[in-house]
């Protein structure tokens, strides 16, 4: 089923082949003896767990040609699971930390995505993400390094450590995000409060949520997501592995579907999570055992909840509809 994916680290698709390949090519050492060792830490019990290791393993991405190279690895998986727009978060804070140039970060990434539209024929466009366990003033500082490549930037993000670090916290940044003339987004209601996701649509104008899954917890917040058409960028896998819910069959998804609210499903940090958009999908379907109609309007969801222009969305909307009249279930109830 061709479909977009909204909602994926591009950190978080470091396989531990490529981890340990990449490690080697730049003379440094993991704190892991070897690939196993490594996947037996991938053990999380909350966001913040996974997030170490996310951080720790991001080290091995040092030159240009590393950018590029885990881009490029991450979009031959998504391509094969017919994701035929992404739009993909990184995080320059994890490497300009690190003495990483914002420069080679954002080529290197460029590099992957033009090989990648070149291979696959996948779209694919950067959204740059703050980390909110850090300050504003240094995600400011951020803002200003990124400033100069303005034109290459789709899109802006907050991502890291959820509790205690509202969205308000970051009010100017977003502002300052927004008079650039771009969209923002923002994760809340992940492991955080669903009033993370009223202040991340009030202060911050966040066009999409990503997760909101806690919508659920507040009935007017969810109405509002609903009424407004907010979409979710939900990752199933995700939520399970970081025990934001015990089962797949506890997740709120149905919920969220049955309340009206615009649900995308997306992968997050595939490498650490179980899997890829279609691992996603196989384990949704698994628990809840959707109709095809469902299946199209999540897909639908995706495309229309990406900022790409109108034009863009008709065409890529116009692949998903063949896609279900060659498998003859269309036109399916939307
Ligand atoms: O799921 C996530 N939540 C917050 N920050 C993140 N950074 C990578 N993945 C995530
Ligand atoms: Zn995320």
């Amino acid at each position: 089923m061709p479909k977009a994916e909204l909602h994926v680290h591009i950190e978080g698709t470091l396989e531990p082949g490529l981890a340990f390949a990449l490690a080697r090519r730049n003379g440094i050492s993991l704190p892991y003896a070897d690939e196993a060792a490594l996947k037996a830490a991938y053990a999380f019990d909350s966001l913040q767990s996974f997030l170490d290791l996310y951080y720790a393993c991001a080290d091995v991405l040092r030159t240009r040609e590393d950018f590029r190279d885990l881009m490029l690895a991450y979009l031959e998986r998504a391509a094969a699971d017919g994701v035929i727009h992404a739009e993909i978060f990184f995080d320059p804070q994890t490497h300009t930390a690190r003495g990483i140039p914002f420069r080679t970060v954002l080529e290197g990434l460029e590099d992957g995505l033009a090989e990648g539209a070149r291979r696959w024929g996948i779209g694919g466009r950067l959204i740059l993400c703050f980390l909110r366990h850090l300050s504003e003033d240094e995600c400011l500082a951020a803002l200003d390094e990124a400033e100069p490549f303005i034109g290459r930037i789709h899109g802006f993000g907050l991502d890291s450590s959820e509790r205690g670090h509202p969205p308000s916290k970051f009010a100017r940044l977003f502002a300052r995000c927004r008079a650039l003339g771009k969209p923002v987004v923002a994760h809340a209601g992940e492991e955080g409060p669903p009033a993370y996701i009223t202040e991340a649509l009030d202060i911050l104008g966040a066009r999409r949520i990503d997760h909101g899954v806690r919508a659920v917890d507040d009935p007017a917040v969810l109405a509002r997501l609903a009424r407004e058409g907010v979409a979710l960028t939900v990752c199933p896998l995700s939520n399970t592995r970081l025990c934001v819910f015990a089962e797949m069959s506890e997740h709120s998804l149905p919920q969220l579907l049955a309340a009206g609210a615009r649900v995308t499903l997306n992968s997050d940090d595939p490498a650490y999570f179980g899997g890829y958009l279609n691992d996603n999908i196989r384990a949704v379907q698994a628990a809840f055992a959707f109709d095809a109609a469902t299946w199209y309007r999540l897909a639908r969801n995706s495309f229309e909840a990406s900022f790409v222009t109108d034009a863009e969305k008709a065409g890529l909307i116009g692949r998903l509809d063949s896609f279900f009249a060659a498998a003859g279930v269309y036109p399916p109830v939307v």
